[in-house]
């Protein structure tokens, strides 16, 4: 079994986290998007920051977000990486890289070949990529929507930066995407919730299980 690290997105709560170290998952997403039910203010994503443990990297999502805001969530959170989730060019994610010095994870909305276009420019840029299913044109949210689209659209790519697969993986489906795709390392939020932006622990565990295999979680 391949080591495949995990993260789960739109932490809320300090319980949560907890959820998400006793799973033995790899990050912990906090979403900055006020149109979000998951979106943190920034209060509250300090409580949540806090309460995650040395190992559990800590990933401020944000969408075409401006330095001030940036500067504001870094400046009150502790972070790991930041994930891009808007139209960001690269090079507003090579200046974000500089600008905080921490890594940074574009993320990619995929529905067909075309999407896919602009890849090896922002690998040059990123540090990671997050390829997720591009948002219907109706959608409230540009990510986050339990959606996921044709895997076999990036199961045969060489990449040239690390890379995570998002977008409607469940503790149903984690596995057989892992195996389609062969990557590494997967994301997911609707998929482990028991309501909209409500994380539940079972599912958490169940779905950190079914990526990694049923080896032991990591102590810490
Ligand atoms: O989660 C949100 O509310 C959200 C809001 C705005 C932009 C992105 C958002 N979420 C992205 C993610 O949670 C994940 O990175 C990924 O898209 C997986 O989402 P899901 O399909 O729900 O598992």
């Amino acid at each position: 079994m391949p080591d495949i690290r995990v993260k789960i997105c739109g932490l809320r709560t300090e319980a949560d986290v907890q959820a998400v170290v006793a799973a033995g998952a790899h990050y912990a997403g906090l979403v900055f998007f006020p149109r979000s039910p998951r979106h943190l203010t920034l209060d509250e994503a300090r409580i949540v920051a806090f309460a995650a443990p040395p190992g559990l990297a800590k990933v401020a999502l944000v969408v075409d977000a401006d330095d001030a805001t940036l500067d504001a969530i870094v400046e009150a959170v502790p972070l790991d990486m930041l994930q891009l989730h808007g139209h960001e060019t690269p090079e507003r994610v090579a200046a974000l890289r500089e600008r905080y010095g921490l890594p940074v994870m574009k993320a990619i909305g995929v529905a067909d070949e075309g999407d896919l276009a602009g890849l090896i420019e922002m690998s040059l840029a990123a540090d990671q990529l997050l390829i997720d299913a591009k948002p219907p044109r109706e959608a409230e949210l540009p990510g986050g929507n339990g959606l996921s689209f044709d895997w076999r659209l990036v199961a045969q790519r060489r990449w040239l930066k690390p890379w995570m697969l998002a977008g409607g993986l469940t503790p149903e489906n984690v596995a057989e995407a892992i195996q389609r795709t062969n990557v590494r390392q997967v994301d997911v939020s609707s998929g482990v919730e028991a309501s909209r932006g409500v994380k539940d622990p079972a599912r958490i565990a169940a779905f950190v299980r079914a990526a990694t295999g049923p080896a032991v979680p990591r102590l810490r």
